[in-house]
């Protein structure tokens, strides 16, 4: 006869840590390109660019109605996919919660880019060239619409960028364009203040996302980057192309030249 503990997993009833037997099988599958196993993938992958290192930064992962995230304040390349939270689109409740763990402060900020991008993915980075052009901005140029917008063109790495935000749509609404930055295109990613705690970035976030509708991206000033896209494919080739071009704006600052 099986123990009591047994029976209750057996049946998929409630245990004491938390969570049921059911949930589990939200984070447990042998496909790598399952939501649990992609995320503690991509954050060791993150974390060899500096993206995600002392416990910054994170991924999260839209799966139908079900989000993916990440514990907060664990060192993130050492995740593992039952460390995951899973949480339902429309009521917002959390269908798995580890036990003694808290889902990522960036929470709210990714469920801006599912909500007003119908993105796919979300990645967060505190990528040190992130920060250094927002301090390039700010210091550099004295107009505020420059000093809250990085603007770049004539870089071939621009056209990793889609136009249309999360370029979900093949026909984007409103008659935006559609598809990735061309070379002679301008690129532009608004930069918003940093706030005391993660999460009180989600009003300046959100007011970006609406002010900026062809934005893939919000810059966070002294503080690193939110990218998002349709899917994770579109997500970390634009964190990618980004990345790159903050850094060789940067490079060029170095040297005296303009990027713009
Ligand atoms: C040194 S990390 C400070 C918090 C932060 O900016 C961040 O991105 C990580 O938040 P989380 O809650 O996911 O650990
Ligand atoms: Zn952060």
């Amino acid at each position: 006869m099986a123990a009591p503990q047994q029976k209750l997993e057996a049946d998929g009833e409630k245990q004491n840590d938390g969570y049921t037997t059911d949930t589990e099988s939200l984070v447990h599958s042998s496909d790598p390109l399952h939501p649990a196993n992609h995320i503690s993938d991509l954050c060791r992958r993150f974390y060899s660019l500096g993206w995600v290192t002392g416990t910054g930064g994170g991924v999260s992962i839209r799966h139908g109605n079900h989000i993916f995230l990440a514990p907060s304040g664990v060192q993130k390349e050492m995740m593992q996919p039952t460390d995951m939270f899973v949480m339902d689109f429309h009521t917002r409740e959390y269908l798995r919660r580890p036990r003694a763990l808290k889902p990522s402060a960036c929470t709210p900020l990714f469920m801006a880019a599912y909500t007003h991008r119908h993105a796919g993915c979300c990645i967060h980075t505190h990528s040190q060239w992130a920060v250094l052009i927002t301090l390039i901005c700010e210091a550099g140029l004295q107009n505020s619409a420059e000093r809250n917008v990085f603007a770049i063109k004539e870089i071939e790495q621009i056209k990793g960028i889609s136009r249309g935000g999360s370029g979900s749509d093949e026909i984007a609404e409103g008659g935006r364009k559609v598809g990735n930055l061309g070379y002679y295109d301008t690129m532009k990613i608004p930069i918003i203040e940093n706030t005391a705690h993660e999460e009180d970035l989600k009003g300046a976030l959100e007011r970006a996302i609406e002010e900026w509708p062809e934005a893939c991206a919000v810059l966070v000033r002294r503080h690193g980057v939110y990218v998002w896209g349709k899917d994770v494919a579109q997500a970390k080739t634009q964190a990618e192309s980004l990345d790159y071009s903050f850094q060789l704006a940067v490079e060029m600052h170095k040297m005296g030249m303009k990027w713009v």
